[in-house]
């Protein structure tokens, strides 16, 4: 896959991501959630300026493919820190794509290293590269960094509840995405149809799983356990009262959430990254068969 259509791939899956609507707690294009300093248009900025790091981030894994994996993630983290600076400048320092930006890079970094060795860069092999390259992230940025004062929410979170956030995620290979959401969104697509009812499925089902530092960082634990038991009951509504109560259930959560000042930022992530698996899915059978 070229580098330019691992740009596609990640842009079209925060674009998918930021359109969704409704999204409880979240910027979409109906509302703010529970957000006062960023709104759709400012996500729609951050995109198009984070865009181009994707292929830069491929171009990394693809000349780095045959070093040890977790040697190469202080080379991908220099370009994430120059993407992250531009989308601060972008958004007038508002946090967009933090997030989103780490686990793109990391996705988009090992597209770039399976197909230098000729491997396929299929979902399941791209989850086991990332792993491999965050590796040592836990190590390295929580445990050799104790004395450091913690700057950042992720680095707060670890210390104190021993929850390790994006990089957690990363390093299990994206396993809440693997293992539940994506199956979930195989399954309603096959169910409805709909790409839009499908994604939002699986956005509850993230919610309902995901250690989401953003809600802690927010609302504590007791939010994040509030926040995980209300998704779990909308999926309950929708196993057995079907999708339109679902999604009027889906409308109250985002009123509830927006009370409660809870974002669920790290399983919008986690979407975008639903969205990229199905890209380099398709874009595999579509090169297969095209
Ligand atoms: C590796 C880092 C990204 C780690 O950053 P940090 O130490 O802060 O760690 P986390 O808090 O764990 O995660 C950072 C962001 O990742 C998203 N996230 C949170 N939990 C999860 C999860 N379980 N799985 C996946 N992703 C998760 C989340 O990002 C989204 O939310 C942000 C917007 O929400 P908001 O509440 O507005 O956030 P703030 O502005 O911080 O709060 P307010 O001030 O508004 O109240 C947005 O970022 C979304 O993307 C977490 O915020 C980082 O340290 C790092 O290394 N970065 C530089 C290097 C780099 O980018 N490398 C790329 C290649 S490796
Ligand atoms: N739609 C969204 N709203 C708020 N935070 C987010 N982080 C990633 N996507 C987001």
């Amino acid at each position: 896959m070229l580098n330019d259509r691992v740009c596609r791939c990640a842009r079209n899956a925060l674009l998918r991501e930021i359109d969704l609507t409704p999204k409880p707690g979240l910027v979409d294009r109906n509302n703010n959630g529970s957000h006062i300093d960023m709104d759709y248009n400012l996500f729609c900025i951050s995109i198009e300026t984070i865009t181009p790091f994707f292929g830069i981030f491929c171009q990394y894994g693809r000349e780095t493919a045959f070093s040890v994996a977790h040697t190469t993630l202080p080379g991908l983290r220099e370009i994430g820190i120059k993407c992250e600076r531009q989308m601060l400048a972008a958004t007038d320092r508002v946090n967009t794509h933090k997030g989103a930006i780490f686990s793109l890079a990391l996705l988009c970094c090992s597209v770039g290293r399976l197909e230098a060795r000729g491997e396929i860069a299929d979902i399941s092999n791209v989850c086991r590269e990332t792993s491999l390259i965050c590796r040592k992230i836990i190590e390295t940025d929580f445990h050799l960094a104790a004395e450091k004062t913690p700057q950042t929410s992720g680095e707060k979170i670890y210390r104190r509840y021993g929850l390790a956030g994006a990089r957690g995620e990363a390093v299990s290979g994206f396993e809440t995405v693997r293992l539940h959401a994506w199956p979930t969104y195989k399954t309603s697509m096959r169910m409805y149809n709909s790409r839009e009812k499908s994604e939002l499925i699986a956005l509850i089902c993230l919610i309902s799983r995901n250690n989401d530092s953003n809600i802690i960082a927010r609302a504590g634990l007791t939010g994040l356990d509030f926040a995980r038991g209300r998704a779990f009951r909308a999926l309950s509504i929708l196993e057995g009262k079907g999708y339109e109560d679902f999604l009027k259930d889906v409308w109250a959560m985002n009123d509830e959430f927006m009370a409660l000042n809870i974002s669920p930022g790290g399983s919008a992530d986690l979407l975008s990254v639903l969205g990229f698996f199905e890209n380099i899915d398709q874009d595999i059978s579509c090169e297969a068969v095209c």
